[in-house]
């Protein structure tokens, strides 16, 4: 598979789509706190698609839903899209993201008694609107799964799962995407697939894609990675190739825990 994207990557101007500044987050488990991310700051654009990449347990998962705003950070502030997420209601957020915002999940959070095509449906459904059959239909055929349109998640594959997950994504035309380890369970093609979507949102539709992955390919066809290590964002690099990648991810794990 190579780390290519059918889009060239514009150069990204302008405001940006999603701000973090100084974030913290600790988790409490049975009295015991965990200390998560110790003070976060980063910005992405519209029309680019940044990579966070580190460790298992670096925090990842965490400051991605810090930044959709799915779990809200102790201290410091996120703004996306302009609107700052403190200063939104549940209600807002929830809002927020059945339209804007899409966040596709690791574990795909689909519902196993609806179809595809209803799981599809689902944020149109949400929002008490009706939703584009035509669109949806499209999208279920651009992930490859067109055939699979009435088949129910618990008889599908991981990797069908995960494009219904995208599909859901990509039918809600949403202006930024998060997107946490969405190529986890496909083959190389499905990923290639499933990146060619994400790389046409961010450079072709201006839309702004932040993914986290452990896969140096994937992070490969992004504009830019951020690396974590231990709650903090350590390093940048514009990736010009699969093997730098994994050269730096390399260094950046092999020193966890000097900070
Ligand atoms: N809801 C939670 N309650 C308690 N601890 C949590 C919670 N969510 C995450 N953690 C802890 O926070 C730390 C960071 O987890 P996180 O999932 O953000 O890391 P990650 O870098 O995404 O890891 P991975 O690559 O394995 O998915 C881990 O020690 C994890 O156990």
């Amino acid at each position: 598979m190579t780390a290519t994207l059918e889009q060239p990557a514009p150069t990204p101007t302008g405001q940006p789509a999603v701000a973090a500044r100084d974030i913290t987050k600790t988790f409490t488990t049975g009295g015991t706190q965990v200390p998560v991310l110790h003070g976060v700051s980063l910005e992405a654009r519209p029309g680019e698609m940044v990579a966070v990449m580190g460790a298992s347990g670096s925090g990842k998962s965490t400051l991605l839903y810090c930044l959709a705003g799915l779990e809200r950070p102790d201290a410091g502030e996120v703004v996306v899209n302009g609107r700052n997420l403190a200063e939104c209601s549940r209600a807002d957020l929830a809002r927020m993201r059945r339209g804007e915002v899409g966040f596709v999940f690791q574990a795909y959070n689909l519902v196993p008694t609806l179809t595809a095509f209803e799981n599809v449906c689902l944020p149109h459904l949400l929002r008490h609107e009706k939703a584009d059959v035509a669109v949806v239909e499209g999208v279920l055929e651009s992930v490859g799964l067109a055939h699979r349109r009435d088949a129910r998640p618990p008889s599908m594959s991981g990797g069908e799962q995960q494009r219904v997950a995208l599909a859901r994504v990509l039918a809600q035309q949403p202006s930024t995407i998060f997107a946490d380890e969405p190529t986890g369970a496909l083959d190389s093609r499905s990923s290639e697939l499933v990146l060619g979507h994400l790389g046409r949102l961010a450079h072709r539709d201006d839309a702004c894609v932040v993914v986290v992955t452990h896969d140096p390919t994937v992070a490969a066809s992004c504009d830019r990675i951020l690396f974590m290590r231990d709650g903090l964002l350590v390093d940048e690099l514009r990736p010009t190739s699969t093997e730098q990648v994994a050269r730096a991810l390399a260094g950046i794990t092999s020193r966890r825990g000097e900070c």
